[in-house]
């Protein structure tokens, strides 16, 4: 049987399986996509401790609905997703390289061009499902500065290992990692 871990968030618990990395690391998977009972009890809880801001940013995949939410409930239009790979669809991406604590291989995270124009001179709050070891984050950041934005805000529902230590992030609660 998976081991589990018991995830206690926004008055919800999930027993979150216990997944391994490497040797000695493994994480409790938490995949909130499809989720929809989860995203709708902790969106509110995170919205209340956001400042001001115009505009939403995430990263694909498990970061679009949340980011959704959160648009919505802050009553705003948009939300810019980086994507993970360059779609043809795309002219000039912006793009940065990341390597998440999922990620096997070295990543990318890029903006389509006409995004970038649109979160040039806005207040930014990047929004993710969790930050783990932050480098997602630190990928967002650089793009959205590149894009010439400026990032007020940073959060996510969960902070895993010694992201939870962090003070420039907000986020509802802590996630372990196991040897
Ligand atoms: O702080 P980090 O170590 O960067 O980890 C956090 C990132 O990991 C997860 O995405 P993941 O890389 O698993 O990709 P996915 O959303 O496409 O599944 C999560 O949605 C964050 O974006
Ligand atoms: N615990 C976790 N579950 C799923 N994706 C993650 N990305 C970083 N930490 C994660």
């Amino acid at each position: 049987m998976t081991n589990t871990y018991t995830l206690q968030v926004a008055g919800l618990k999930r027993d979150l399986p216990i997944i391994r990395l490497t040797e000695n690391l493994s994480i409790a998977s938490f995949v909130i996509l499809g989720d929809a009972e989860l995203l709708r009890e902790a969106t509110p809880l995170l919205v209340d401790k956001l400042p001001e801001v115009d505009v939403i940013v995430t990263a694909e995949a498990k970061g679009i609905p949340l980011a959704y939410e959160v648009t919505n409930q802050l009553g705003l239009t948009a939300y810019y997703v980086a994507r993970k790979t360059v779609k043809p669809y795309m002219q000039n991406p912006l793009m940065i390289e990341v390597h998440s604590i999922t990620t096997q291989a070295k990543q990318t995270l890029c903006f389509d061009q006409k995004d970038a124009q649109a979160i040039k001179g806005k207040r930014v709050a990047i929004i993710d499902d969790v930050i783990s070891t932050g480098e997602s984050l630190r990928a967002l950041e650089e793009l959205v500065e590149l894009a010439g934005g400026n990032v007020v805000a940073k959060a996510a529902i969960l902070a895993e290992g010694d992201a939870a230590k962090r003070k420039d992030i907000i986020f509802l609660e802590e996630l372990p990692l196991f040897d």
